[in-house]
């Protein structure tokens, strides 16, 4: 029975692919196909019986696949080389570094002891046989002895091997997925990506495709070494038994690769697009989730269901394209496979029918024989695996590819970019010459100049050459027909869209000493604001002083009540761990720089207490929901729970709290009544915030001093299509009778 087991072990060794234990982890190698044939199968009979009525998209999903799939191109080689490269290169040399390559010397070490131990046991299995062969029992016993403390020595080498790579594995893949979540969500890539639809799923790349990335990477670098070592190790064996066995061999692995290459040439595309496939369908659910409440009094869940069944069609017709392919292949691969379990035995038969060689040696060429052809094959038997490994290294090539040109977005007309600056201005103003207080004492904080501003992608015209200046409780509302540009003017201050010219300039305090921002004085700030540009990218929201910005929809973060107050100027500092010193999302073995960008964005200013969060509730009147809520402190999907006009009133509360110098709301009371609304811009005048807001009621006149007015632009008039008023008591009282 024992040497049964132990003939088990050897088998498994010397018939494993790739001559060694390593195995791919990715998606859409063979077994996972296998194992999700079943739910396939079973949802396209669940099809038929639902007699879905989506026949006639089912054949438009057929065409589109069809034309995806000649549409995408196969990456060559070396792209795909060159990507692979531009992926896995930064961990090796980040700040991880030395530890990384401790780690990975020790994988390395362990996978060389696991290949002598191969070694030992392909000795010792010639010895077994021979002494079984020659019913030498004594020799037998003492093999069986020598046999069972080979398993017992080496087998912890294999594990422990696994386990060192595993952990490595996970290592490299939480460097990487926080390298790439912190590039994705600098200079408002997430943004970009979503707004002008760059790539397709890059949630998905990161959680998926990285974690295939790493383990496939360090697998498949393993099993290349090992598949060296191990065809130095046995060629020596497998020549010193019969040459000619060699030159079979050779013959006959690469005649496998060449097939095997030109079965499965379709399969990477087709894995790329199945990861493509699969993420949108997983998308489509989470929408259904995220807006339930909009699809349930819409009634749209039979739309939802077309749809969601539309985007899983899709994914199971590639899927059953890449079982077609898949299956190819296999017939191919496992005959392969099985021919090699008899060929070295046909090949050296003769040579002990003769008497040449001993029983033995037969089952020791057959074992040399499986090991170097396993590591001449690694093409044919790892073939699926590479090929979903290739799509796994062209999607996240890609996405790096987005990410790096997102930052170095450089226009190559600097003209055509809208030039927006922010120039520091000291807290207090400068005395004129005689020591008195000039006329224009009243603050800068925003400049205007020549702005013309048009679409990211189809560079229509919205705006056409517009300047202005806000000063200090200069209200500005901003109207216009809906479309014609009024949340897109919000967005260019805001820094989302640059395309066009003009230049925008925000004046903010560094909470310095005194040097005012009138008219005298803006030059020489001019002339500072590249640099001051550069050291401070970023402070629409993060540099609460100066300027924030409130969308139309208030975006409610996951977590607690106090959580939403604080977001975003202390954003931060809501999330530290009990013990105060690191933020919970920081990984226990990675310290990262803080991002340069935020760094003493809200230095100054202090953390608002539990007394200060309870009056703001109160100060915008949403003090009950303190009690309905539990306090501060608990957990809700806040957007659900809470009505569009209670999230309004809540950002109005995190307005209060971080008392910004200018404000840019966009239609911010858009869902409140008018009493509430009048509430909150009392609030915000009181607290010596300056705003711009964008809305259409008429109302909105009585907290504002000018009016923009925006028309539709037209491309064959060359005129501005904008000008001021001046809202004096007069026109709002005519515009209220109205
Ligand atoms: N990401 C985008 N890419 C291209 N065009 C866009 C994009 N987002 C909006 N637009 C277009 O820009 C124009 C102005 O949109 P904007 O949202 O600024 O209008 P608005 O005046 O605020 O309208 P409303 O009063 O209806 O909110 C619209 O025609 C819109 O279709």
């Amino acid at each position: 029975m024992i040497a049964a087991a132990a003939q088990a072990v050897l088998y498994s060794h010397t018939h494993s692919s790739s001559s060694s234990s390593i195995s791919f982890p990715l998606k859409y190698s063979h077994a996972h196909l296998r194992r999700h044939a079943q739910p396939v199968l079973f949802i396209s009979r669940r099809l038929n019986s639902l007699n879905v009525r989506c026949c006639a998209s089912q054949s438009n999903t057929i065409n589109k696949n069809d034309y995806e799939r000649q549409q995408r191109k196969a990456p060559d080689l070396n792209t795909l080389f060159n990507r692979f490269w531009k992926v896995a290169a930064p961990y090796w040399f980040s700040d991880d570094k030395v530890q990384a390559r401790l780690q990975l010397a020790a994988v390395f070490a362990l996978t060389l002891a696991t290949t002598g131990i191969s070694v030992g046991f392909n000795f010792l299995g010639r010895d077994f046989y021979n002494a079984l062969a020659n019913k030498d029992e004594e020799q037998f016993t003492k093999q069986l002895v020598y046999y069972l403390c080979g398993f017992a020595g080496g087998i912890p080498f294999f594990v422990l091997r696994d386990y060192a790579r595993e952990i490595l594995s996970l290592r490299w893949r939480s460097w990487m997925t926080s390298y790439y979540m912190q590039r994705y969500l600098s200079d408002r890539t997430f943004y970009k990506i979503q707004s002008q639809s760059i790539i397709d799923n890059p949630d998905q790349r990161i959680v998926d495709d990285l974690s295939s990335f790493t383990s496939t990477a360090l697998a498949f670098s393993l099993t290349l070494f090992n598949a060296a070592v191990d065809l130095i190790s046995f060629s020596n064996i497998l020549y010193a038994i019969y040459p000619p066995l060699f030159v079979v061999l050779l013959l006959y692995s690469i005649g496998g690769t060449a097939i095997s290459v030109f079965l499965g040439k379709g399969l990477v595309n087709l894995n790329f697009l199945q990861e493509k496939k699969e993420a949108d369908f997983r998308y489509g659910l989470v929408r259904v989730r995220e807006n339930a409440e909009s699809i349930a009094f819409y009634g749209g869940e039979d739309n939802e269901l077309q749809l969601l069944l539309q985007r899983f069609t899709s994914a199971f017709e590639n899927l059953t394209q890449l079982l077609i392919s898949s299956r190819n292949l296999e017939f191919f691969t496992s005959g392969y496979r099985y021919l090699i379990q008899i060929l070295p035995a046909a090949v050296v038969a003769p040579m002990y029918f003769s008497g040449k060689i001993e029983f033995g040696v037969i089952n020791q060429s057959v074992s040399a024989f499986n090991h170097i052809l396993g590591d001449f094959s690694l093409i044919v038997y790892q073939f699926q695996a590479i090929s979903a490994f290739s799509a796994v290294i062209d999607r996240l090539g890609e996405f790096d590819d987005v990410l790096d040109s997102s930052r170095s977005n450089s226009p190559s007309d600097p003209m055509e970019q809208i030039n927006l600056t922010y120039s520091y201005v000291k807290e207090s103003q400068v005395l004129d010459s005689n020591g008195s207080v000039p006329a224009n004492t009243s603050l800068r904080l925003l400049d205007v100049e020549n702005l013309t501003l048009k679409t990211p992608k189809n560079n229509s015209t919205l705006v056409k050459d517009l300047s202005l200046m806000i000063n200090e409780k200069d209200h500005l509302l901003v109207m216009g027909p809906s479309g014609s540009g009024k949340t897109s003017l919000l967005r260019a201050l805001a820094g989302l869209w640059s395309t066009g010219k003009g230049k925008i300039t925000f004046y903010v305090e560094d909470g310095g000493d005194a040097q005012p921002a009138t008219s005298s004085d803006v030059a020489s700030l001019e002339v500072n604001s590249a640099n001051i540009n550069k050291e401070f990218g970023r402070p629409i929201n993060s540099n609460s002083r100066s300027v924030f910005f409130l969308p139309q929809r208030p975006y409610m973060v996951l977590g607690t009540l106090r959580q939403q107050l604080l977001y975003p100027t202390w954003a931060e500092q809501a999330i530290l761990t009990s013990d105060d010193t690191k933020p919970a999302g920081s990984l226990p073995f990675l310290t990262r720089a803080p991002n340069s960008e935020n760094v003493g964005a809200n230095r100054s200013m202090p953390i608002p207490t539990t007394d200060d969060l309870t009056q703001v509730l109160e100060d915008v009147r949403l003090g009950y929901i303190l009690s309905r809520f539990k306090g501060l402190d608990s957990v809700y999907e806040w957007s659900s729970v809470l009505s569009l006009g209670e999230q309004q009133r809540l950002a109005f509360a995190r307005l209060l709290l971080s008392k910004p110098k200018l404000v840019l709301l966009d239609e911010s009371t858009s869902a409140l009544d008018e009493i509430n609304e009048a509430h909150l811009y009392e609030k915000i005048n009181t607290a010596g915030i300056t705003y711009i807001s964008v809305g259409h009621r008429r109302t909105l006149y009585a907290y504002h001093g000018r009016v923009l007015r925006i028309s539709t632009a037209d491309a064959e008039i060359e005129q501005c299509n904008w000008h001021i008023e001046s809202i004096d008591r007069g026109t709002l009282h005519n515009s209220l009778k109205l």
